[in-house]
């Protein structure tokens, strides 16, 4: 039996570590570029915080932990409620914008998956604005940081948690009911639909909206056009345009090509009010992003502040980046090895400290007493007792002090 190891998929080795770390800071450089700054919260929260939230995550999900007095915390299920708790809290004037990122860990267990309980997520939270350039920013962020993971083939679907929502209340259904039926739309199951819609009472032209909207996939032109058909209020209207405005930006920024529109698009999180999105990519089931607008969340906190928001699954990105072969090499070489005598360690060791200053990676290796094969470098130097040599780039060179070795270096780079 192995002890204390818990079941885990992720980072096997250091190559696979380092590449993680790539890819982390891959997407730490282009939310910066966007004007995004880090944040952390708490890995331990109040239980009662998140149970008492509406739209939170599913209870069932979180996982609990009691403290040392008797007390129900709850292991970080989620990153935009307390991040929303701490801006609402700060904030007293709603006329600036706020622009935070976080690469932190989340902890759910759902009952179909009882062995994956943690995840990183990389995400951005925008507060202060709803309009339609903003939330085309911040899809165009994630779009930018999908390109520069260098993946050919990704898509955006973008949904809107309103429109689903305002035509269901047309039809007074009863919590589980809206469950099942939400489950439906989210698998495409559209004899299920039927069927349970069959059973209710509800007027003949809403079900056949009700119906339709698992269909409203694909190209957002076709999409709109159907979707006018099914219209039945003003606000699904302003829903319809707020689409349309976005999407207009979107083109704007030469990216429409990546977007598609899936009015049955329902997130996990129910706290979204505005536009919703995921995105996917090749080989992999799940979305590797998911996100959307959130503007009542922050009332909860007593400080109303419209907010737009996605998070990278930091796991799916890293499978999908071996899967597809997409990773660079890590580079297992060193800058500079040191070899060298006895009689010369003083001398070497000052030198690997004068270059390490000078932010060279190097090693040191002691003749008398290493019998180990250390990495290859490009760069390798002998401290001997009749001389001191430097092997760079395979050509050979004599030096005595260490700022020779730093000029040797720079200029066979040139080369
Ligand atoms: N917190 C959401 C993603 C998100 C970030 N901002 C807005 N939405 C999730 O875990 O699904």
């Amino acid at each position: 039996m192995q002890r204390y190891i818990t079941e885990t998929n992720r980072n096997k080795n250091v190559e696979d570590f380092q590449m993680r770390d790539d890819l982390i800071a891959t997407l730490k450089n282009r939310f910066t570029t966007y004007g995004y700054r880090q944040v952390q919260t708490s890995t331990f929260e109040n239980y009662d915080m998140y149970s008492d939230i509406i739209g939170t995550v599913n209870k069932d999900e979180m996982i609990k932990v009691i403290d040392t007095t008797g007390k129900v915390l709850v292991l970080r299920p989620d990153v935009t409620i307390p991040i929303t708790r701490i801006t609402a809290a700060n904030q007293n004037s709603n006329d600036f914008n706020q622009r935070l990122f976080y690469v932190l860990d989340i902890f759910r267990q759902s009952s179909g998956l009882p062995n994956q309980k943690e995840s990183t997520q990389a995400g951005v939270e925008f507060f202060g604005e709803n309009t339609p350039e903003i939330d085309s920013e911040v899809i165009m962020l994630a779009i930018h940081t999908l390109k520069d993971l260098n993946f050919r083939n990704f898509k955006i679907e973008i949904g809107h948690a309103g429109f689903f929502k305002e035509l269901i209340q047309q039809a007074s259904l009863s919590e589980q009911e809206l469950e099942l039926l939400q489950t439906l739309i989210q698998s495409k199951n559209i004899t299920e639909i039927e069927l349970l819609l069959n059973d209710l009472p509800i007027e003949e032209e809403l079900q056949t909206a009700i119906q339709t909207i698992p269909m409203l996939y694909g190209e957002p032109a076709s999409v709109i056009q159907q979707a006018e058909k099914i219209i039945r209020s003003d606000k699904m209207q302003q829903v319809l345009h707020n689409l349309i405005d976005v999407y207009e930006v979107l083109k704007d920024y030469g990216v429409d090509d990546y977007v598609i529109f899936n009015l049955g698009l329902i997130n996990n999180m129910n706290y979204y009010s505005g536009i919703i999105f995921q995105g996917f990519v090749d080989q992999v089931g799940q979305p590797v992003l998911m996100g959307g607008r959130y503007d009542n969340l922050g009332k909860q906190f007593n400080n109303a502040m419209p907010a737009i928001g996605f998070a990278f699954e930091v796991d799916f990105l890293q499978q999908a980046i071996q899967q597809q072969g997409l990773a660079e090499p890590v580079d297992q070489a060193v800058d500079i090895i040191i070899y060298y005598t006895k009689e010369k360690q003083k001398e070497a060791l000052k030198a690997a400290y004068e270059l390490r200053n000078q932010n060279y990676q190097v090693l040191t290796f002691s003749k008398a007493s290493s019998s180990l094969k250390p990495l290859s470098s490009i760069n390798i130097v002998n401290y001997e007792e009749e001389q001191n040599i430097l092997f760079s780039n395979n050509k050979k060179h004599t030096f005595s002090e260490t700022k020779e070795i730093i000029s040797l270096i720079e200029s066979t780079k040139e080369d």
